[in-house]
C-alpha cells in the first residue's frame, strides 16, 4: 500500500476558492498512490469558527465536486478531510468524504466527538452517531476526526467492525503536538492497526497548527513523519502486517468485555 499524506498550509491570506485549486492539483500529482489523506478543515481550518457558517457545503458541494474529479483524475481512493456541511434539514457538521478511484463517494462520516467543550466547534455543529469503515482494495480503512483521537472506544469499535488501518484527519494544535503523537502510537498499539495520521501546517485564527503528519505500524513503529510545514508524506507499507501482528500477539483476543462496575461496600 503507497499512501500519501498531504499535510496542507492552512493561512488566512489564501481564498477557500485557490486553496481548493491548489489542493486538488496536489492531489492529482498523486497518480499511482493507493490512498491519498487530506486534514480536517482545510477549506476554513479547524479553528477558524467564524468561517464555518459563511464557507459551510451542502454535502455534494464545491469541495465535494472538486475532488470527486481530482480522485478520478489521479485514479485514486482519496480520503478527502472533511468540510463543513450544511445539512439542509439540521446542523452544520464536520464531515468526512472518500472518493473511490472513479470518483464515486465511497462513504462519509461526520465527527462524532467535536472540539471546543462549550465553545467552538462543540456548539456550532451537530455530533455525528455512526462509525464508517470503508474497504480499499488491501485494507478496511476506519474513519476519525482529530479530537476523536482522544477517546479509545471509537477506534475500539472501528477495530470491532473490521477496520485494520485507522485514518485520523485532523487540525492539531502546535501546543499539544506531544500528545497528538504519542495518541497516534498508542491508539496503534492498542488496536494492532496502522494509523494513518493527516494534520495541517500554517497558522488561522491565531493557532499555529502542529503539521508532524505521522503514519505509524500494528507494533507502534513510526514509519514516516513529517515536519511543521506544507509537505506530501509519502509512505509504502505492507497490510498483511495487521494480520500477522494479531496472530502472534493475540491481545485484542484476551479482551474482558462486560466487567461489574465496583461493588458498593
Ligand atoms: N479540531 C480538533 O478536534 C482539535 C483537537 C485538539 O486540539 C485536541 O484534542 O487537543
Amino acid at each position: 500500500m503507497r499512501a500519501s499524506v498531504i499535510q496542507i498550509a492552512v493561512n488566512e491570506d489564501e481564498s477557500v476558492e485557490a486553496r481548493r485549486r491548489r489542493v486538488a492539483a496536489m492531489v492529482r500529482e498523486q497518480a499511482g498512490a493507493d490512498l491519498v489523506v487530506l486534514p480536517e478543515l482545510w477549506t476554513t481550518g479547524a479553528f477558524a469558527y467564524e468561517e464555518f457558517g459563511r464557507e459551510a457545503e451542502p454535502l455534494e458541494g464545491p469541495t465535494y465536486e472538486a475532488m470527486a474529479k481530482a480522485a478520478s483524475d489521479a485514479g485514486v481512493w482519496l480520503h478527502a478531510g472533511s468540510i463543513p456541511e450544511r445539512d439542509p434539514d439540521g446542523p452544520l457538521y464536520n464531515t468526512s468524504l472518500v472518493f473511490s478511484p472513479s470518483g464515486d463517494l465511497a462513504a462519509a462520516y461526520r465527527k462524532i466527538h467535536r472540539f471546543g467543550f462549550d465553545k467552538g466547534e462543540a456548539v456550532l455543529m451537530g455530533a455525528g452517531t455512526d462509525l464508517v469503515t470503508v474497504r480499499v482494495p488491501a485494507t478496511t480503512l476506519g474513519l476519525s476526526t482529530c479530537y476523536d483521537l482522544r477517546f479509545p472506544e471509537l477506534f475500539r469499535g472501528l477495530v470491532d467492525a473490521g477496520a485494520e488501518t485507522l485514518v485520523v484527519s485532523a487540525g492539531w494544535p502546535e501546543r499539544r503536538r506531544s500528545h497528538w503523537t504519542l495518541l497516534a502510537q498508542a491508539r496503534a498499539v492498542e488496536n494492532q492497526s496502522f494509523v494513518v495520521a493527516c494534520g495541517t501546517a500554517g497558522t488561522h485564527a491565531g493557532v499555529p497548527q502542529a503539521g508532524h503528519s505521522i503514519v505509524v505500524d500494528p507494533w507502534g513503529e513510526v514509519l514516516a513523519q513529517a515536519g511543521a510545514g506544507e509537505e506530501v508524506l509519502t509512505v509504502e507499507f505492507d497490510t498483511g502486517k495487521v494480520a500477522t501482528t494479531r496472530e502472534q500477539f493475540p491481545a485484542l483476543k484476551d479482551r474482558m468485555l462486560g466487567l461489574r462496575p465496583p461493588r458498593r461496600p
